[in-house]
């Protein structure tokens, strides 16, 4: 059926197949609040005889150049295979997700046609639903812009010797980059004058089903030159669909400003298709829990190249060429030291073969930024190379980030490979545990940081845990710190590796038991904000790094625990890892009572540390009355000892003298599951625990800390309890929805774009800021607020909707969770 105006688009499918039924802030969480878009280079759409419609350049442009950024329409799995396939759209799609998605680009992004030497790469940028085209060499007015569809391409690439769309200097053999342009455009002449002779031919001639024409004599091959001397076509500005016949015009009106040129020796080739296809197995852009954070994921981080000047040289001069470069780092734009950290090419390679010099070698010189090429030829000859010539280059201005995107990078100067692991330290795998091992975490990017221990940052999240329980319970001494790197990517699908069914349900859980206390709260009149903290099953930074196994159930950042597999079991951690319904050691209900108190700063989040600080100065009483723990406990006595060895730090500012106002009560749902949760909360253990007795902290201010554990959120804390957090030492945050008008201080995602870190990042962002001694992980749940909302009803029986309850907008403009 098709829809007209009156009728509005259905909402999007979530994630996991359910239509989302309410409005905005359901559908933030699959799209996000605004789609880039662009075309800003009138690029214009021409009908070519046999590759049908394509995507042309109106004019000279340069490598690097984003083209395009394609709004996406993605099928789920299952529409994908029960109706999309049998289609047309089977012609169109990009695979969107190893489960099976399939986006259509809007905008160009469907039109680009296939060629084995693209000139433009793409990228699929899941979280804002669209793909990025970007240009990997230089091109001019008149040319065909082609991707490659990769292995699915192989079918239109020629086997006759028959020019193939694209086409590039990479069959620079028999036809170099002057060529191409001039066979393209006299492609778009022919076409345009058979437009001409047979008005509406286009349509034929886009489905490819007209007979073939007598070709037009091929013409002179001509480069045009501006008045400024600089390559340039005549103007094709219009991207209208007259613009081939505008070509035509331009050539035939004013041909004494075209004047030939000798072939440019500037372009490179892309030797390795683009990452589509190694992409498209990610299951990112399904993936419900997000991890908000400014860092690029390898994966989707654009390629930007740097134009270099270069000098063909002789094999036998290439020994001359470091000491040559070495000599004039300096004024070369390269730094002091030469390769060093401020030598923005020290992830180049030096030399580079290719096939088109004629056995010569091009040397990577510098930056074009730093010298003209005049200068560099005089730099030259009288250095080393007399008779070097010197010739334009593009290099990617980073390492490859990812092995599978090696050819992409290197497409157009070799540079090395990055590797992401080879980047994290090397953290002492500690005996593992049950539960460390199953836990072993993807690595994360952004990260935590723990007093001296810094994150470490670029992981792959292999971690490889051997999953058997340790025979040693005593405690592993934490490895020294060691100088860290710095983080440079979050790997996504490391993320979404770590997400299986069941952790993903343990989330839900606790963000149902979340919107629980929220209602609760809310019945008593109460902001509907709470939260729940609990130990952490979520990917560590300091632990798990590549083999590196995992910490204790607990994933104590400070230390590794050693658990024997009956103290895992007693800390409320089943043999997969995963918590034990009701049975972790710390579990803390809390909900926001700045109405009740009359107190504008008892947010949820403080109310919820000041319980924690509770429970962990009881814990620690405990702990000095070991003597007092029986035969039977020796599992608790062995977890509470670890606990207490690793997890806490003292000497903060921070008092626990008014801990416990207002968020004892803030449990107060009825759920038999939840209930024996807090009831472990209330006792400050899990309920077979000897320390029942409720004991005082022993001295104000050492008991605040979160180290370890994660709290999830109705709504993302605001700036003041962000940083409250940050203080608490708090390991991760799970949130549902971002803080109402982007003014929270872990995501801000509802800003513009161009005030944000990045991505979901925030301007606030302060689980990210550098400048402080702690930082921690912030996740966001996506998978939509029906689900969670299903989850509610199945603990408690109730039917509530989640969007209304969490709606602060009704509490007033200024409230902040
Ligand atoms: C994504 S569409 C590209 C736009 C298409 N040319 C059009 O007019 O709609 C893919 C289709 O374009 C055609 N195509 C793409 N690249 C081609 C090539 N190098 N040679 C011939 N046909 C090509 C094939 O019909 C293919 O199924």
């Amino acid at each position: 059926m098709a829809l007209d105006e009156a009728d509005p688009p259905p909402p999007p499918s979530t994630s996991n197949g359910h239509r989302h039924t309410k409005g905005l802030v359901a559908e933030e969480h699959h799209y996000p609040p605004s789609t880039p878009h662009l075309n800003p280079h009138n690029l214009l759409i021409l009908s070519h005889q046999s590759r049908g419609r394509g995507v042309y350049a109106s004019k000279s442009m340069s490598a690097g150049t984003l083209l395009e950024i394609s709004p996406v329409l993605v099928f789920e799995p299952e529409e994908w295979r029960n109706y999309g396939c049998k289609t047309v759209l089977d012609s169109y799609t990009f695979k969107w997700s190893g489960m099976g998605a399939h986006a259509l680009a809007l905008g160009l992004g469907s039109l680009f046609n296939h060629s084995p030497h693209p000139s433009v790469s793409f990228t699929l940028d899941r979280p804002s639903h669209s793909i990025r085209y970007t240009l990997v060499r230089d091109v001019v007015a008149g040319e065909e812009l082609c991707i490659s569809y990769g292995p699915w391409g192989k079918q239109y690439e020629s086997t006759n010797g028959n020019v193939v769309a694209g086409e590039s200097d990479a069959a620079a053999d028999e036809t170099d980059e002057e060529q191409r342009c001039s066979r393209d455009l006299d492609d778009m002449l022919r076409i345009g004058q058979e437009r001409g002779a047979e008005g509406s031919g286009a349509e034929s001639e886009a489905s490819g089903s007209s007979p073939r024409r007598q070709l037009p004599k091929r013409r002179t091959r001509t480069r045009y030159t501006g008045a400024s001397g600089s390559t340039a076509a005549p103007a094709l500005a219009s991207a209208s669909a007259s613009s081939s016949s505008a070509i035509k015009d331009q050539q035939q009106q004013s041909p004494a400003s075209l004047t030939p040129q000798p072939p440019r020796r500037t372009t490179t080739r892309l030797t390795t298709p683009p990452p589509s296809i190694q992409y498209a197995a990610s299951c990112v852009s399904s993936h419900p829990i997000w991890r908000l954070t400014s860092l690029p994921d390898p994966a989707t981080i654009p390629l930007t190249l740097i134009p270099c000047w270069a000098l063909t040289i002789s094999p036998t001069s290439s020994s001359s060429v470091l000491p040559f470069l070495r000599k004039h780092s300096r004024v070369l734009g390269r730094g002091p030291q030469l390769g060093g950290e401020e030598d923005p090419l020290r992830h180049a390679k030096t030399l580079s073969r290719r096939q088109e010099d004629g056995g010569k070698l091009r040397a990577l010189v510098c930056p074009q930024a730093a010298l003209s090429e005049e200068e560099v030829r005089s730099l030259a000859e009288r250095g080393f190379a007399a008779e070097a010539e010197v010739v334009k280059v593009n290099v990617a201005s980073s390492a490859a980030p990812l092995k599978e995107r090696a050819g992409e990078w290197c497409a157009s100067w070799p540079v090395a490979f990055r590797s992401v692991q080879a980047t994290a330290p090397v953290v002492p795998a500690p005996p593992p545990t049950t539960a460390a091992a199953a836990t072993s975490p993807p690595q994360a990017g952004a990260a935590a940081t723990n007093g001296s221990r810094t994150n470490t940052g670029t992981g792959t999240g292999t971690g490889t845990g051997s999953g058997t329980d340790s025979p040693t319970p005593a405690p592993v001494p934490a490895p020294s710190p060691s100088p860290q790197p710095p983080n440079l990517f979050v790997d996504r699908r490391a993320d979404c590796a770590f997400w299986s069914p069941p952790r993903t349900a343990w989330v839900i859980r606790k963000l149902a038991r979340c919107v629980l206390t929220a209602m609760s709260a809310s019945s008593r009149g109460e902001l509907p904000i709470a939260v729940h903290i609990c130990p952490s099953i979520l990917p560590s930074t300091t632990i798990g790094t590549s083999g590196g196994g995992g910490g204790g159930p607990d994933g104590s950042a400070h230390a590794p625990l050693t658990l024997s597999a009956a103290a895992t079991t007693a800390a409320g951690w089943d043999v997969d890892g995963l918590p034990l319904e009701g049975g972790e050691a710390i579990e803390v209900d809390a909900a926001d009572t700045r109405v009740g108190q009359r107190n504008p700063i008892k947010h949820a989040v403080g109310n919820a540390v000041s319980r924690v600080a509770e429970i962990r100065a009881e814990r620690r009483a405990a702990v000095d009355t070991a003597g007092a723990i029986g035969e039977g406990s020796t599992a608790a006595a062995e977890y509470l000892a670890a606990t207490s060895s690793t997890g806490t730090t003292r000497g903060s500012a921070f008092s626990s003298s008014g801990s416990g106002l207002g968020s004892g009560s803030a449990s107060g749902f009825a759920s038999p599951s939840a209930s024996a949760s807090a009831s472990a909360s209330a006792s400050g253990s899990r309920p077979d625990s000897p320390s029942s007795a409720f004991q005082p902290p022993l001295l104000n201010g050492q008991d605040y800390l979160l180290t370890s554990l994660t709290l999830f959120t109705t709504h993302e804390p605001c700036i003041y309890c962000s940083m409250s957090l940050v203080h608490s030492r708090v390991r991760h945050v799970v949130l549902l929805t971002p803080s109402p008008r982007g003014s929270g201080g872990c995501c801000g995602s509802q800003l513009p774009e161009s005030r944000r870190c990045a991505e979901d990042g925030g301007p606030y962002a302060l689980h990210e800021q550098r400048g402080l001694n702690h930082r921690f992980e912030v996740w966001r749940w996506r998978g939509g607020l029906d689900v969670v909302q299903e989850e509610v009803r199945r603990i408690s029986g109730e039917k509530v909707d989640v969007a209304d309850l969490l709606d602060l907008a009704k509490w007033g403009r200024a409230v902040d969770p």
